[in-house]
């Protein structure tokens, strides 16, 4: 029997000095109540991360003792339990922590996280309740860095890892979130397609690795000249982008492209000899949500695709706005 657990001094070798032995030896808090709540034992592992012995809450009222714990869900769990003689669990979720209790030696630390499990029995016709508690502060710490590996894997399967703005995935998955809106709401949307210019010959004269480099600052300057926080600005693939405005009719999304495609050439970047123009450009392609004509994704990009088609075709470096009733709309 440890020192700092509450119980007769037993005679070695008899079950009951064993059951006192192995109480003392337990890795988990062990308290029992009696009817009127006050504690009857106490064993070593409580003494030794409250740092209170057994000898100083004995017959002490535990709801006294801890007057923090009145009125929560552990007091409620002993009360339910001696009335209705059923076992209690509290909810680890909801109550990690209710006891202050401490890795050994720590004392004012962050508290131990705490699985409780409260027990009713009777011994003759006294009746008693004994409370368990087990430190689950290790499986908690795992589950959280699980929580926080899951959270920083979910955040790269939607982030292009080379420019840094959203991927292709995450593209496709804002592009249906926002036409289901916009068909539930008879909202607006528009979708940009946009693909810089000649840029076999870029890589070609300067490398691929300055082709990366360019890649990159234009993926930040197409991604800074969207305003709203609700616009996305995705690499679509090699050295395409797309970009989905919530809320924007075509006028509006063609001003957007505008801004994006003048931005580009502002950067004034040196372009290959060999390419049409002597800086890089790029073509864009707009595509507005109608609900009658461009109602699902395949057929919103598809519009875009053959707008930015047309782009190339009047010689790169504009903006070509789908026209539902038309074919094709040069707007730059
Ligand atoms: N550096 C680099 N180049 C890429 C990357 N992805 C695609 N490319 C290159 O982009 C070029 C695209 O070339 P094309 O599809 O022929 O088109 P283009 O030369 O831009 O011509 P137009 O689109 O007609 O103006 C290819 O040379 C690809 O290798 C990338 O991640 N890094």
């Amino acid at each position: 029997m440890q020192e700092n657990a509450v119980a007769p001094h037993l005679p070695a070798g008899s079950h009951a000095h064993l059951s006192g032995r192995v109480l003392g030896l337990a890795k988990l808090g062990l308290i029992v109540l009696d009817a009127n709540q006050r504690i009857v034992m106490w064993n070593q592992w409580m003494a030794s991360h409250s740092g209170l012995s057994a000898h100083r809450v004995q017959t002490s009222e535990l709801f006294d003792l801890f007057t923090e714990l009145r009125g929560q869900r552990l007091e409620q769990a002993v009360q339910s339990a001696m009335q209705s003689n059923l076992p209690q669990q509290l909810s680890p979720s909801l109550n990690r922590s209710p006891f202050p209790l401490y890795p050994t030696g720590t004392w004012g630390g962050e508290r131990i996280e705490q699985s409780v499990s409260v027990t009713p029995f009777s011994e003759g016709k006294e009746r008693y309740c004994l409370i368990e508690i087990s430190d689950i502060s290790t499986t908690v710490g795992r589950e959280r860095q699980l929580r926080g590996q899951a959270e920083a894997l979910r955040a790269q399967s939607y982030v292009d890892g080379l420019t840094g703005i959203a991927n292709r995935r995450h593209f496709d998955v804002a592009l249906d979130r926002e036409l289901r809106r916009a068909i539930r709401n008879d909202g607006q949307l528009s979708l940009l397609l946009m693909d810089i210019d000649s840029f076999k010959a870029y890589n070609d004269h300067f490398g691929h690795q300055q082709g990366d480099a360019c890649l990159i600052h234009v993926a930040e300057t197409f991604a800074a000249t969207l305003q709203r926080p609700a616009d996305l600005a995705a690499r679509y693939g090699g050295e395409e982008f797309g970009a989905v405005l919530p809320d924007t009719g075509a006028e509006q999304a063609a001003l957007v492209a505008e801004s994006i495609r003048a931005r580009i050439a502002a950067l004034a970047i040196t372009h290959s000899p060999a390419a049409a123009r002597p800086h890089v450009t790029m073509s864009i392609g707009v595509a507005t949500f109608d609900k009658d004509k461009l109602c699902d994704a395949a057929a919103m990009l598809a519009a875009a695709d053959g707008c930015l088609y047309a782009a190339k075709h009047a010689g790169r470096d504009c903006v070509i706005v789908h026209n539902p009733t038309e074919s094709v709309n040069e707007t730059a």
